[in-house]
């Protein structure tokens, strides 16, 4: 038997051309793509014997029954039914990738946060270990809810395997590039690109380039999806035609290797003797994908006011309540300000939704200072924020020309769930102790007297 290893000895299929040859365009396409010519039944779905000795198996991402519009599932062609890939499982501690409900009664989660840059450290980490999570909302168990995860990743996963029963996961790079070698092919990942890894995906994650640091937004809820434009109509923000699937790519290899597999919040480890990352062919909607945000259309104010920000959505996890989203992914980056006689930056909010950010890279137009790269920051349900003093003063009197917000990525992962502080985010050495005082030198202007002050 011939042993083909990823990356070196990648399998694709041969049929797709042009600068995203390994990639497939569309979201939540039906998608059909074949490693070895032939290996994809044609007409059906589940032939008497599968070419090349294949096995059949269905991958559900929803209910049987879910609506036809949002039914998900994936037929597979593989080497080994997946049996054989997870069995006996040990149990495993990972202390510091955590699940909702995280609440400890000693970290007061009321408040505005803002980390800085979490540090790369010298010990190797994978993404499984090098996952540190910040916030966790809503109930793993109930498939509600969320956690943000800062990643540091300094080691590939050698004849190691991960899948997360509990989550679909947004990955979003601020440093460094990855490979996502997954069962439906793969996916090289990097800053100003976002991933999507569906839940019960089983994959490896490589170093390209090192260290790696980014965001995770873990999905305990209903699939993200792309926001209805309403009457914006049928084009700009994410365009579907910018979402990239990987094309069908396997592994045929005979080593001792670990699957690790997240599950209500806990970490079991399975031994097996090979790679699962072993199908051959593939066709359905459920896989994994990524997009270039540098492909995101922004529309905005072109004459005054600053709408809410849900106009720079990416992706809505819904929650089951109409408008109201599990979780949100919005994005704002660099675009034109026009708006005339306004005050352009995010005015002063107060939200039931619950806020997390996180910088990718430049300046965010609210807080030029100390929202870094590669820092966070949350405004939990209800709790007031906005523009610190410098941001306010200097967009107060700014002479109201177009002006371009150039070189500028920064993230919102926002919730209907109150998000909670895990004791790593609340004791971290990276938390801003003094972040509310960016808001503490505003003046009083009010006299009593009108007129503009
Ligand atoms: O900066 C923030 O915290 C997010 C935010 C963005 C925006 O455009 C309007 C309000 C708001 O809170
Ligand atoms: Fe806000």
């Amino acid at each position: 038997m011939t042993a083909h290893s990823l990356p070196a000895d990648m399998i694709r299929a041969p049929s797709l051309a042009g600068p995203h040859a390994g990639y497939m365009p569309g979201f939540g396409n039906d998608f059909e793509t074949e490693a070895l010519p032939g290996a994809l039944p044609q007409g059906m779905n589940s032939p008497q014997k599968c070419n090349y000795g294949l096995y059949g198996e269905q991958l559900s991402g929803t209910a049987f029954t879910a609506p036809s519009h949002e039914n998900e599932r994936t037929w597979c062609y593989r080497i080994r039914p997946s049996v054989q890939h997870t069995h006996r499982f040990t149990k495993i501690d990972m202390p510091h990738w955590k699940s909702a409900p995280c609440i400890d009664p000693d970290i007061l989660s009321l408040g505005q946060y803002r980390w800085d840059p979490l540090p790369i450290p010298d010990q190797p980490l994978t993404w499984i270990t090098g996952m540190r999570t910040m916030t966790t909302a809503g109930d793993v168990n109930t498939q509600v809810g969320m956690a943000s995860h800062v990643y540091l990743v300094t080691q590939s996963m050698q004849d190691a395997y991960f899948f997360s029963a509990d989550s679909e996961l947004l990955v979003v790079p601020q440093e460094g590039r990855l490979r996502f070698c997954t069962e439906l092919g793969v996916i090289d990942l990097e800053p100003k690109e976002i991933a999507i890894l569906p839940r019960g995906l089983v994959y490896r994650v490589e170093v390209l380039e090192g260290p790696a640091r980014g965001f995770v937004c873990e999905n305990y809820g209903q699939k993200f999806t792309l926001p209805g434009r309403g009457p914006i109509g049928a084009n700009c923000m994410a365009n579907p035609r910018d979402f990239k699937t990987p094309v069908a790519a396997f592994e045929d290899r005979e080593v001792p290797s670990t699957v690790t597999v997240k599950w209500c919040g806990q970490f079991h480890e399975t031994r097996i003797g090979h790679s699962p990352l072993d199908v051959v062919a593939w066709h359905g909607n459920y896989a994994p994908c990524k997009y270039d945000m540098r492909t995101y259309c922004p529309v905005g104010a072109i004459l005054f006011d600053h709408p809410d920000p849900s106009i720079f959505t990416v992706l809505t996890a819904p929650s089951g309540i109409e408008g109201t989203a599990n979780i949100d992914f919005v994005l704002f980056r660099e675009r034109w300000m026009v708006a005339e006689n306004t005050f352009r930056p995010p005015w002063y909010h107060k939200n039931v939704m619950s806020e997390l950010m996180g910088n990718i890279y430049g300046q965010y137009d609210a807080k030029p200072q100390g929202f870094v790269p590669g820092g966070m920051s949350l405004h939990n349900c209800m709790l007031p924020h906005g523009p610190d003093k410098t941001a306010f003063e200097g967009a107060s009197n700014a002479e109201l020309k177009a002006e371009k917000l150039s070189d500028t990525m920064s993230f919102m992962f926002e919730t209907r769930f109150p998000q909670h502080l895990t004791p790593f985010a609340a004791q971290a050495g990276h938390l801003q102790e003094d972040y509310i005082d960016c808001w503490g030198s505003l003046v009083k202007k009010f006299d009593g007297t009108p007129g503009v002050k």
